[in-house]
């Protein structure tokens, strides 16, 4: 199955696939969709929404995408890592706080509305 272009709502994503990871690219500035390079054996950790939003935006979540084909079977497992929905998910850094205090209930909603746009769109 393949999946549109989106960043993962969680802290972070832990993935496992058979055929290591062919099809999962990732959206690289200036250069565009790139694959996930496969290593045997490895497992990909994802960044997610709420890593970026704790970290002031120093880890970025990335918008990652699958790609599958007609040739090729493809299996992966998927495991999302998140705080409980009431918690309070704020930037913890010194610097000036790039993003507000949200609940991660709060932020779902808010992404259900607005996908991809969210973290820009919440962002101080
Ligand atoms: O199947 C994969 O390699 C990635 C899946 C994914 O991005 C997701 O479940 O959020
Ligand atoms: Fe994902």
């Amino acid at each position: 199955m393949g999946m549109a272009p989106h960043t993962d709502s969680s802290l972070f994503t832990i993935l496992h696939g058979t055929q290591p990871f062919a099809g999962l690219q990732v959206l690289k500035d200036g250069i565009g969709w790139v694959p996930v390079p496969p290593v045997s054996g490895a497992l990909v950790v994802n960044i997610g929404d709420i890593l970026h939003i704790l970290s002031n935006g120093r880890f970025h979540s990335v918008l990652h995408r699958v790609v599958v084909n007609r040739t090729h079977h493809r299996y992966s497992v998927a495991f999302f890592y998140m705080p409980p929905l009431d918690s309070k998910i704020s930037p913890l850094s010194l610097d000036p706080p790039r993003y507000p205090s949200i609940t991660r209930k709060d932020y779902l909603d808010l992404k259900a509305k607005h996908f991809n746009d969210t973290l820009s769109l919440i962002r101080i």
